[in-house]
């Protein structure tokens, strides 16, 4: 079974060696859908959506919420790139004997966004 977290987090950035709009200083309220595989435990959860949700705040969220990525990261700040940093700072604390991190989506825009997962590393 499949369970998902939604988050949303605003930060600013620019894209460099990119020649157009996003060239320039803007920002995005993105958001972040979590999805873990497992089976559910006696209790009938495959983890605990406050457990869920005090990993990625912690790992993820709170070191992106309104700070300017181009001073996070030394590479390019596109979703794919922020995308690929977020499953390699969750993949290992989002796994245990019952389940595994399955899914990362991050919509950059309510129109674009990139997903990952394992089969896609
Ligand atoms: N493959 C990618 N392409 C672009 C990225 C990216 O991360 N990966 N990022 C940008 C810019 O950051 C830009 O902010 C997003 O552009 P866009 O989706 O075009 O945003 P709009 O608000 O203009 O979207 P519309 O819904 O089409 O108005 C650019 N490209
Ligand atoms: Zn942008």
């Amino acid at each position: 079974m499949k369970v998902t977290k939604i988050f949303t987090f605003d930060s600013a950035h620019n894209l460099v060696n990119y020649n157009g709009k996003c060239e320039e200083l803007h920002g995005h309220t993105y958001k972040l859908e979590v999805t873990v595989e497992g089976k559910p435990d006696e209790e009938g959860m495959v983890i605990d959506f406050v457990k869920l949700k005090e990993i990625v705040s912690e790992k993820v969220i709170k070191r992106l919420d309104h700070k300017y990525l181009n001073e996070v990261f030394e590479f390019n700040t596109t979703c794919e790139n922020i995308l690929l940093w977020m499953w390699n700072e969750l993949k290992d604390v989002l796994t245990e004997d019952r389940y595994r991190l399955y899914k990362l989506k991050l919509w950059e825009t309510s129109t674009s966004f990139a997903e990952i997962t394992e089969e896609d590393l």
